[in-house]
């Protein structure tokens, strides 16, 4: 019997697993989440995603490890999870009224080896009053969301229009990533 594990603390990407019906365990794991600022967007999700995925892999030889990460990107400018509240609003600012993008990376990490990919989504937000944005922000709801926002929850209001996967906005491309499990011979129950 095959094991697979979500590298990740994250509900939403074990929300996401779990519509695809498959057994998995959680391992969160704590990685340095630094990068080189020379990477590019795309280099820097698939780089932590195999660091997340590598660090429960190592403890778990036998298992098909699932890691992800996602960003932000406007302007050219890579945008993680602000750190407060000044952070939230300055991010939430940049985005209003404009279109950005928001990268995923996925690494799985198995005995057959290291498969890695990533999704690109555009994202339009509809222009922000600084009210919005006070009120998003008491929401609490950016804290933990790259970018400053959270698609599937308050932050629904800000999105105008998408282009790309709705779920690798969420932080998990489930689709593309089923279809890499099973070409890293991960055996699909259906
Ligand atoms: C843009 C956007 C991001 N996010 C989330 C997805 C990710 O959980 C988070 C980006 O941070 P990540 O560092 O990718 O992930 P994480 O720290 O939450 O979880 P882990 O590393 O343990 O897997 O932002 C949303 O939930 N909705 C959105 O619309």
């Amino acid at each position: 019997m095959q094991s697979l594990i979500l590298a990740s603390s994250s509900p939403r990407r074990k929300e996401l697993l779990e519509t695809l019906r498959l057994t998995f365990a959680i391992s969160s794991s704590e990685v340095d989440e630094s990068f080189d600022p020379k990477l590019s967007a795309e280099e820097v999700v698939m780089e932590l995603a195999e660091r997340k995925a590598q660090v429960v892999f190592q403890k778990n030889s036998d298992a098909f490890v699932i890691g992800s990460d996602t960003v932000v990107v406007a302007d050219h400018q890579i945008l993680g999870k602000p750190a407060d509240e000044a952070e939230a609003i300055s991010m939430l600012k940049r985005l209003s009224g404009r279109q950005h993008e928001v990268y995923t990376g996925v690494a799985i990490v198995s005995p057959t080896g290291t498969r890695k990919f990533y999704e690109r989504t555009e994202v339009w937000f509809w222009e922000l009053t600084d009210e919005d944005i006070h009120a998003y922000v008491q929401s609490g709801e950016p804290f933990d969301k790259a970018g400053a926002y959270g698609i599937q929850q308050l932050g629904s209001m800000l999105v105008k229009k998408i282009n790309g996967d709705y779920f690798s906005v969420v932080g998990l491309p489930v689709s593309r990533t089923i279809r890499e499990l099973k070409m890293a011979g991960y055996q699909l129950p259906y």
